[in-house]
């Protein structure tokens, strides 16, 4: 934890959920009320269908919701893309960029994912964005050089802790059980909030919330989120049952 940075908890729901989901929502809200609203901000990104629905459902509560993706482009003939201006029209305040699923499974590059970091910044949504290295390249020993450069290709300069939030996921511990030491998760923060110095200004970086992703629960959070520079988390099969999720932002406050 950085001791002036709020700490988020975000919930990415992937490709998972319907509207007969959307208790699940009112429940985080349930369970957020209170004492642990004060310690802690959640945000729920789900799948774009029900990013209206839900926003309308967290109502009075604190909770933020996002998008997962967002397209580069303003509007026009781009069949199956959704704008940033559309995802805030839907009540969204953050978008996911760059996760890594979308880096491998739809080629996206550096270069793109920081178009739709400027893209969701003009719309006036914070971008979540991601980075994190594969299993071959932590074990070359190249972890901390290939998230600098992800970070160097994709962070929108002038970004502040206000426009802006980072995630590391390693890609061998989403979904897998895995996680890195948490010597190994101190490392690369402290690298990226060093990086962040050097691309946005220290004082700028030093405001950045920096999320750890990839197989946080509630058994392991407490342990991750304790880390220095690790300012909340970037959560996703657990950010699908209410008690886990919260159980993960309880661990945080
Ligand atoms: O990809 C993730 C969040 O964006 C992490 O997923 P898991 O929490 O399911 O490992």
């Amino acid at each position: 934890m950085t001791a002036s940075i709020k700490p988020l908890v975000a919930g990415n729901w992937k490709m998972n959920g319907l509207k007969t989901d959307l208790g699940i929502a009112a429940e985080i809200a349930r369970g957020h009320d209170g004492a642990l609203r004060t310690k802690v901000d959640l945000a729920i990104c789900p799948p774009a269908t029900l990013l209206y629905p839900m926003t309308a459902a967290l109502i009075g509560s604190r909770i933020a919701t996002g998008g997962q993706d967002c397209s580069l482009r303003d509007s026009g003939a781009f069949t199956g893309e959704v704008s940033a201006a559309m995802l805030a029209d839907a009540g969204a305040q953050y978008a996911i960029v760059g996760h890594s699923e979308r880096r491998t499974l739809h080629g996206e590059r550096d270069a793109t994912v920081k178009a739709k970091a400027q893209a969701a910044q003009a719309a006036l949504l914070v971008p979540i964005v991601c980075v994190g290295e594969t299993k071959d390249e932590r074990e070359a020993g190249k972890a901390l050089a290939v998230v600098k450069k992800q970070l160097r290709g994709s962070v929108p300069e002038g970004s502040t802790g206000a426009t802006l939030v980072v995630a590391y996921e390693p890609v061998w511990a989403i979904g897998t059980g895995l996680t890195p030491t948490t010597a190994d998760v101190a490392e690369m923060h402290a690298a990226i909030r060093a990086d962040l110095g050097r691309i946005l200004g220290k004082a700028a970086a030093a405001s950045v919330r920096l999320l750890y992703g990839g197989s946080v629960k509630p058994s392991n959070a407490a342990e991750l989120m304790g880390v220095s520079d690790v300012d909340g988390a970037l959560v996703g099969g657990a950010s699908l049952k209410a008690e886990d999720f919260l159980g993960i932002a309880r661990a945080c406050g």
